[in-house]
């Protein structure tokens, strides 16, 4: 099976270009993944005892928080359709975390691929499941069943006193021809009318399974191995449990299809090609890891640091983990880790795994002018959600250009007054002083006319002049 299937070749500059549309700056850090990633891609053209031989460009992004470390890799992620997870290195100093908790992060990239290959999968039988979902609603609907099977299915005491062989002949239970020929005709105007979706609305009766409720809060203690393993026993010791749920057509057509996809869908196949495409194509996201390295060396809760870096180094190095739906060697997972390093530096990590981090880039933090990009300039920006959200209860958003730049530069001061929280920053501003409007909508019909002066009245922190002016520059 070949894992390149669904992901798509682009080259460094076509990566970047994508990046671009959403994410304002940072050129050297999209440059740095594109590369990376490409990299992989040319290794896998390479001879085999080659491929074994080249190891990934594992990045570390040095930078502030919110200033697109992960948007970067989550966009060209999505894009390519390559599993993606991120895990936050302090996780695995927490109490409770033992060595071996790290491959965590291992079975948690396993279960993204997963997802990915079941949604592609999905999509190529979905027109197969939605068909069979439909007849399954039609038998539910019209039931094909002869009078003398669903007095049968009933337990009807007719069967017994008649006895098996002589049911046939017996005229109480067997339809007639004209009660065949309507059951059909009723049956054939029932499919007509699923398939035009002309009964959406209808309520259905439909057997669902139950989800056992072990995982959530089982995943959350911690020992994950353990518990995958015993959810996974207790699954196979316990039967699904079904229960029966009245709904509309057009949500029983939904889980109906899902059901059907599952019947279709080869899980065993589905799993190898999951772990293939993890193992060439997954990208592991490690953040804080400037908050495990040792910055002044030394002994007490540095200590744990320096093992938890011990015990992510053969992840990283290359090893195989074992997960529950086969081995997965983690040779040329793409591993890019991020962190603020404002006290410790790279340098400041075990020598063994700073090495397998070959490429260093440093993100910057963003400027005023940048918020004023990050806000008009990027697909599905801020304002135009906003103005989005607004329209659907008639109430037109226009932002003015001097509205933008004010937005901006409240943003930018609150950063530099308050906890520097980044682009997500704009999104607190923008709450803000939409919180009236937002409350408002749906009253009436409206129409707002953010400028400057819109922007000062609705931000709090634009209204506290005192503090406001202190930091205009
Ligand atoms: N340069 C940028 N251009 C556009 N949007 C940005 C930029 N930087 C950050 N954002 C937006 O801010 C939010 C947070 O960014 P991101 O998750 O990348 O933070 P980060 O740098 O990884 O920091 P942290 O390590 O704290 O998560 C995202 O919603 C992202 O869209």
């Amino acid at each position: 099976m070949n894992s390149d299937r669904h992901v798509p070749n682009l080259l460094p500059k076509e990566m970047v270009a994508y990046l671009d549309r959403y994410i304002i700056g940072q050129t050297e850090a999209k440059k740095s993944v594109a590369i990376a990633i490409r990299n992989r891609y040319r290794r896998s053209r390479l001879p085999e005892d080659w491929q074994e031989e080249v190891a990934p460009s594992n990045i570390i992004m040095m930078g502030p928080t919110g200033v697109g470390k992960t948007e970067i890799v989550r966009r060209i992620s999505k894009i390519l359709g390559t599993p993606f997870v991120k895990v936050e290195a302090t996780k695995f100093t927490e109490v409770g975390y033992v060595g071996r908790d790290v491959e965590s992060m291992i079975r948690d990239l396993a279960e993204a691929a997963v997802r990915t290959v079941r949604e592609q999968r999905f999509e190529e039988v979905k027109d197969q499941a939605q068909r069979l979902a439909n007849d399954r609603l039609l038998d539910i609907l019209v039931p094909k069943k002869t009078l003398r099977q669903r007095a049968s299915d009933a337990g009807n005491p007719l069967e017994l006193i008649f006895g098996g062989t002589a049911d046939k002949d017996n005229p109480l239970l067997t339809d007639s021809v004209d009660e065949v020929n309507e059951r059909n005709d009723k049956r054939t105007i029932f499919r007509e009318k699923l398939k035009r979706m002309e009964l959406e609305d209808e309520v259905v009766e439909i057997e669902v399974e139950e989800k056992p409720m072990t995982n959530d809060l089982m995943a959350q203690s911690g020992m994950d191995q353990v518990m995958d393993n015993m959810n996974d026993l207790m699954k196979k010791v316990m039967p699904d449990k079904k229960k029966k749920r009245r709904m509309t057509i057009a949500e029983a057509r939904k889980i109906l299809t899902e059901q059907e996809a599952d019947k279709l869908l080869d899980d065993d196949a589905v799993a190898e090609e999951a772990i293939k495409l993890a193992e060439n194509h997954g990208i592991v996201f490690i953040d804080e890891l400037d908050k495990i390295a040792n910055a002044q060396g030394g002994s007490g809760p540095d200590v744990s640091r320096e093992g938890v870096q011990r015990d992510i180094l053969p992840i990283v190095e290359g090893s195989v983990v074992k997960t529950k739906y086969g081995n997965l060697r983690t040779d040329h997972v793409l591993f890019i880790a991020a962190g603020a390093f404002h006290v410790a530096k790279p340098d400041d990590l075990i020598p063994e795994l700073l090495g397998r981090f070959p490429v260093k880039v440093r993100l910057s933090s963003l400027s005023e002018e940048d918020f004023v990009q990050i806000l008009t300039n990027t697909d599905y920006s801020l304002i135009d959600q906003y103005r989005k959200i607004l329209a659907t209860e008639d109430c037109e958003a226009e932002f003015t250009e001097d509205g933008i730049a004010e937005l901006a530069h409240i943003a930018y001061l609150m950063n530099a007054s308050e906890q520097d929280l980044g682009a997500r920053r704009l999104v607190t501003v923008m709450e803000d002083m939409l919180t009236e409007a937002l409350y408002q909508a749906g009253e009436e019909a409206c129409t707002l006319q953010i400028n400057q002066a819109y922007v000062r009245a609705h931000v709090a922190y634009a209204g506290e002049e005192n503090d406001y002016s202190k930091y205009l520059i």
